[in-house]
């Protein structure tokens, strides 16, 4: 082994590169006694967080590696006084980061000491196949839902192929359908293809460069995964009929919702987060949802009960499905991470048992979630069969033809819900059961056998006729549209922040969120990992289009989240009414309070005014 050559002078960049390390470090031990992943990241004291996002990605990686790193060379021991954190960052750097282990601290010295040995452990142990979590080899292609409230599928086909994009032939099931979307075939430039269940579904290879697609920045293609799209699908509500989104926001659901209303009839979209609430309501205008009254309030307290006919129940989960998620350092066997399941299948079970008692003429109910685990899932189902004896459950592998994934054995339901298995079913992890009302059996038959016939018509059309979420994975792209938002008020001189359990919070600017605000917003410095380069790329390459397209620049205020200055004007459709709760609601509202003790609302109840149709938002403005 030789030691590298120490150097005389630390220089300011080697300073910061050690901050680095530190910080990350602290990150790691916070996030193991159970704070929030993305809470640490955005409040940590280091402005690149591109940078430190990617190292600690990176420690996560290949967390198993070092274990054993560790553990075989005795490192621990040998450099007594060494933080376990920071050994694990170091390791990190050295082994595989791009630009390696900086710095001539005595610790960050002696860990250098170790490369070779750690290449030799590697090697003789073959520690490589130790890397990656469960998702490592999951191929997740680009699903683009069009928006059939802006466009048709034909337009947007016809659009395709003019831009030379290769639709492929349909396959006739399932099965083929998978195969197709894994092979090699599919690994071609601008290929996709149509979704074997959900028409208006487009499948794209990951290569798709989407950005530039004209179609995705208006609106009429909406990046939202399968799993994701399968909630409203299994749903189908009727047009004209009445229907309660009761977790709505950020409204990817709710607007696909109202695509298979037609725009007719009634739809509630409920959310008790402002931030979240305040970018449902912009989406859903720039989605042209025009069916829709959005309510900023706690969905237990809904007071709109007499016509509902269908529910959407897509409540906060664990979120342990998606795939590429941003880690929150709990793994599955981890104390916290058991507590907060417990806690979450507990008000998921809470907002089951409401919808199901509380509504009328509630006749199907879906219930989602974005998780892997049945504790949130087939056990609440079950325990809400168990004390609502007027429903019972629809086989949704018998609508989605062909699926294979139900839920995971062991629960009287499992049989009847579906899973999404992201190595199996190219999506992230979801889970679905499909509640009807009992006395309604017949009719669910007749509509199941319709929904199974209108698949096996569009396979057929499929044969003659040659023609895809931002988090729930529409998140992911409200994520990168929050950066983009960051990056363009840094120059507005205004601040978006953004945090776990409401992704997006926007505040004015004030002297401690103006240092949030420089923290969020991303330097373009070289050392950022592979994976964040690629996505910077991307981000830079939507910021420059829509800054020379657009001209303006953004400004956020508290009450409502983003205001393109241009746009001021039109903003003035989106103003909020007054309280809309009646007396009559209001004294349903306290009975409904009494009878179920159920936890108080503390929300905004805001009913919005109707987007108008021709209004538009720009993706930056969400
Ligand atoms: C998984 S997200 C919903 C995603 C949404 N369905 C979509 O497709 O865009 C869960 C949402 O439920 C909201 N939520 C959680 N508990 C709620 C409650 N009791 N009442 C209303 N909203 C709630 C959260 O604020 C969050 O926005």
């Amino acid at each position: 082994m030789i030691p590298e050559k120490p150097a005389t002078k630390m220089n300011k960049n080697q300073d910061k590169t050690s901050g680095l390390y530190k910080i990350a470090a602290k990150i790691i031990k916070k996030v193991k006694t159970g704070s929030s992943y993305k809470t640490q990241l955005y409040q940590a004291q280091y402005p690149n967080k591109l940078t430190l996002n990617a190292v600690l990605m990176n420690v996560f990686k290949w967390e198993k590696v070092i274990d054993v790193l560790v553990e075989k060379s005795n490192i621990l021991e040998k450099e007594n006084n060494m933080d376990r954190d920071l050994v694990y960052v170091f390791i990190t750097e050295m082994m595989w980061s791009k630009f390696g282990l900086k710095g001539n601290a005595k610790n960050i010295l002696a860990i250098k000491k170790y490369k070779n040995e750690f290449l030799k452990l590697m090697k003789e142990n073959d520690l490589e196949k130790l890397i990656g979590s469960k998702h490592t080899k999951v191929l997740k292609p680009r699903f683009f839902r069009v928006n059939t409230l802006m466009t048709t599928i034909e337009e947007i086909l016809e659009k395709l192929s003019k831009l030379k994009f290769n639709k492929l032939e349909s396959p006739k099931s399932y099965a083929e359908f998978l195969e197709l979307i894994k092979s090699d075939k599919f690994k071609a430039k601008n290929v996709f293809v149509q979704d074997v269940h959900i028409k208006e579904l487009l499948v794209f290879n990951s290569k798709v460069k989407f950005y530039e697609l004209e179609e995705y920045n208006n609106g009429s293609l909406i990046v939202q995964d399968k799993a994701s799209c399968l909630a409203a699908y299994l749903l189908n509500p009727e047009p004209n009929s009445t229907v309660l989104d009761m977790c709505a926001a950020p409204g990817m659901k709710t607007s696909h919702l109202a695509a298979i209303m037609q725009n007719k009839g009634k739809l509630y979209a409920v959310d008790r987060c402002r931030n979240r609430f305040n970018i449902m309501q912009k989406m859903l205008e720039r989605y042209m949802v025009q069916n829709v009254e959005t309510y900023n309030m706690d969905a237990l307290t809904f007071p709109y009960y007499d016509d509902v006919k269908y529910i959407l129940l897509d409540p906060s989960c664990s979120g342990s499905g998606i795939v590429d998620r941003v880690w929150d350092g709990s793994s599955e066997q981890n104390q916290n991470f058991q507590t907060r399941l417990k806690k979450l299948a507990n008000v998921h079970a809470q907002l089951l048992n409401h919808a199901l008692k509380c509504y009328p003429k509630l006749e199907r109910l879906v219930y989602s979630t974005c998780s892997e685990n049945h504790e949130e899932n087939e056990a609440v189902v079950d325990e809400a069969l168990s004390v609502n004896g007027k429903f019972k459950l629809l086989d949704c592998t018998k609508i989605v033809k062909g699926w294979t994934n139900k839920g995971v054995p062991g629960f009287d339901c499992s049989e009847m819900c579906l899973n999404a298995v992201p190595s199996d079913d190219c999506t992230n992890g979801f889970f679905i059961a499909v509640f009807v009302r009992r006395d309604l059996e017949e009719k669910e038959v007749v509509k199941e056998e319709k929904n199974v016939e209108d698949t096996v018509v569009k396979e057929e059309e499929n044969i003659v006729d040659e023609e895809e979420n931002i988090a729930d994975n529409e998140e992911e792209k409200l994520i990168e549209n929050t950066k983009i938002i960051n990056k363009k008020n840094k120059k507005a001189n205004k601040s978006i922040v953004i945090n776990t359990d409401c992704n997006v919070v926007s505040k004015s600017k004030n002297k401690k969120q103006k240092n949030i605000e420089d923290n969020v917003v991303v330097k373009e410095e070289q050392n950022i990992a592979d994976n964040e380069e690629e996505k910077l790329i991307e981000n830079t390459k939507i910021i420059n289009k829509k800054n020379k397209k657009a001209n303006k620049s953004i400004v956020i205020n508290t009450d409502r989240n983003v205001e393109s200055k241009s746009n001021i004007k039109k903003q003035k459709n989106i103003e909020s009414t007054p309280k809309v709760i009646s007396k009559n609601a209001k004294r349903r509202e306290r009975r409904l309070k009494l009878e179920q003790s159920i936890g108080k609302n503390n929300q905004n109840t805001t009913k919005v005014k109707k987007p108008k149709k021709t209004k538009k938002l720009k993706t930056e403005e969400i």
